[in-house]
């Protein structure tokens, strides 16, 4: 008893309707189960609370693969990282090394200072841009912060004084990577040669292999500077130097050992799981405040009458003093889900959802952008308003399953801590010092009513 779809042609199945995947269409007209074939590779569209719970709590140890796809086979280093990784030992692995080292609450702390100063630089920008009036990219500048911080904590790495990177070229490896997730190959579909052939003949594997070459150089110049017997920039050891350490030492008997890829792999993964997520929720977080002047408003008027108008600067402290902010943060999360259809799992054996059989080796997509939205469980579900969270103790940490921006189950995001304050403070330092505006011209209006797309040049006005 397979679950119910749209109608399948000869073949390619439903790769005719690519173009229509969820999000947003398809899912509704198919119940919480939905069954698409693309060539050979089953999916199954999953889309609501029930059946997330059913499948991330109940189902987690058997649906807690990933499946192999050619872009995430370039950008995972042949799955030697976490977040593209099968389930197994290898994963468990790196994915210990990365909470150790990265994510404990330890390591989170003492990596507070970069975190302000970081923001701090960016403020005295700002009040350069607003002093001459001039316009601000939001993507850009908001790519920057986080890029910043996300490299330096992990990497040692500082973008402002960097000789192989310099800070506004990392929006555009941000693009890249994306790129690489999203394209799809004939040979992920379809038996290997055959998909390689009509890969081959798309000039497809070409543009994936040039995408893919500009990644991989900063990825190893990254690394070349670690293995550098005198690191400029190091302000301290990081995990990449943790790893090297790791490498050196590892005996001939050890079961285990890390390879550059393993090195790449981590590289790669903190790269693109931590920063395009992260400036992705500020953007939108900036776009929704701009556009809906009664939660701006409720929103600043928290922060004045809490933190006065004297403060010189934002620490972290700030943030827990806020209650109306953090509920408007959640909001954002709840809207716009960096990861819409979370990462995509894969079935380690045979299961039932809701009575349907489900096939081991079967991708399973969450549609968290369609539950976060779903009208039986949300009021207006497509209002941007916090305060639908005042009486509600929904949070977005991986238990309530309505709420699900960062996953849940083995593969929850190990950067969640990490992500909700780079968020937080990025937003906070943004909200605290400046006012902001849309500029002055015709394409202000189309922005405000395009639902769908988040804002980028905006006006920046010093208090
Ligand atoms: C707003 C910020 C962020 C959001 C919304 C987010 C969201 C997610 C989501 C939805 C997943 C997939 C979870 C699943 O399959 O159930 C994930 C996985 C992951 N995230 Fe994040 N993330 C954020 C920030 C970060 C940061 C800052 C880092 C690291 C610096 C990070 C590292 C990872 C890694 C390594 C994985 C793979 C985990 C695995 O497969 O075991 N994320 N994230």
């Amino acid at each position: 008893k397979l679950p119910p779809g749209p109608k399948k042609l000869p073949i390619i199945g439903n790769l005719h309707q690519l173009h229509e995947l969820p999000p947003r269409s398809l899912s509704h007209n198919y119940g919480p189960v939905m069954l698409l074939r693309f060539g050979f590779v089953t999916v199954v569209v999953i889309s609501s609370k029930e059946t997330a719970e059913e499948v991330l709590k109940n189902h987690d140890i058997d649906c807690c693969s990933r499946p192999k796809t050619e872009g995430t086979r370039k950008i995972s280093y042949n799955f030697k990282d976490i977040g593209f990784a099968p389930y197994g030992e290898e994963w468990k692995m790196m994915r210990k090394l990365s909470v150790v080292e990265l994510f404990s609450s330890k390591k989170f702390h003492s990596f507070r200072y970069i975190r302000e100063e970081e923001n701090d630089l960016l403020v005295k920008k700002l009040s350069e841009a607003a002093s001459k009036q001039s316009l601000v990219s939001l993507k850009k500048t908001l790519h920057t912060l986080v890029g910043s911080i996300v490299c330096r904590i992990a990497f040692g790495l500082n973008l402002h004084d960097c000789e192989f990177i310099d800070e506004d070229s990392i929006m555009d490896l941000v693009h890249k990577s994306e790129l690489l997730e999203m394209t799809s190959m004939f040979s992920d579909f379809f038996p290997r040669g055959m998909g390689r052939l009509m890969d081959w003949i798309s000039g497809q594997n070409k543009r994936l292999d040039h995408v893919f070459s500009e990644l991989d150089t900063f990825f190893q110049n990254i690394l070349n500077d670690h293995l550098k017997p005198v690191r400029r920039d190091a302000e301290r050891s990081d995990i990449i130097d943790v790893m090297i350490d790791m490498m050196e030492q590892e005996k001939d008997g050890d079961s285990f050992k890390f390879t550059t890829d393993h090195l790449k792999g981590m590289i790669s993964d903190i790269f693109i799981a931590g920063v395009s997520t992260s400036a992705f929720t500020l953007i939108w977080a900036m776009t929704e405040l701009i556009r809906n002047p009664r939660v701006m408003r409720k929103v600043k008027d928290e922060i004045r009458t809490t933190l006065g108008d004297k403060k010189e600067r934002i620490t972290e402290e700030d943030l827990n003093k806020l209650h109306y902010f953090k509920l408007m943060v959640k909001e954002i999360f709840r809207l716009h889900p960096a990861a819409p259809l979370l990462l995509p799992r894969e079935t380690m054996s045979h299961i039932k959802i809701q009575g349907y059989d489900i096939p081991q080796k079967t991708q399973i997509l969450i549609n968290a952008y369609a539950i976060a939205r779903d009208p039986s469980v949300w009021k207006n579900p497509d209002e941007f308003d916090p305060d639908r969270f005042l009486d509600s103790s929904v949070d977005y940490k991986g238990v309530n399953f309505e709420l699900l921006p960062f996953g849940s189950g083995r593969r929850i995001c190990p950067g969640m801590a990490m992500g909700i304050t780079l968020v937080e403070l990025g937003l906070l330092n943004l909200l605290y010092f400046f006012d902001w505006g849309l500029p002055e011209n015709g394409e202000a209006e189309r922005n405000m009513k395009d639902k769908d797309s988040a804002l980028d040049l905006v006006q920046v006005i010093c208090h």
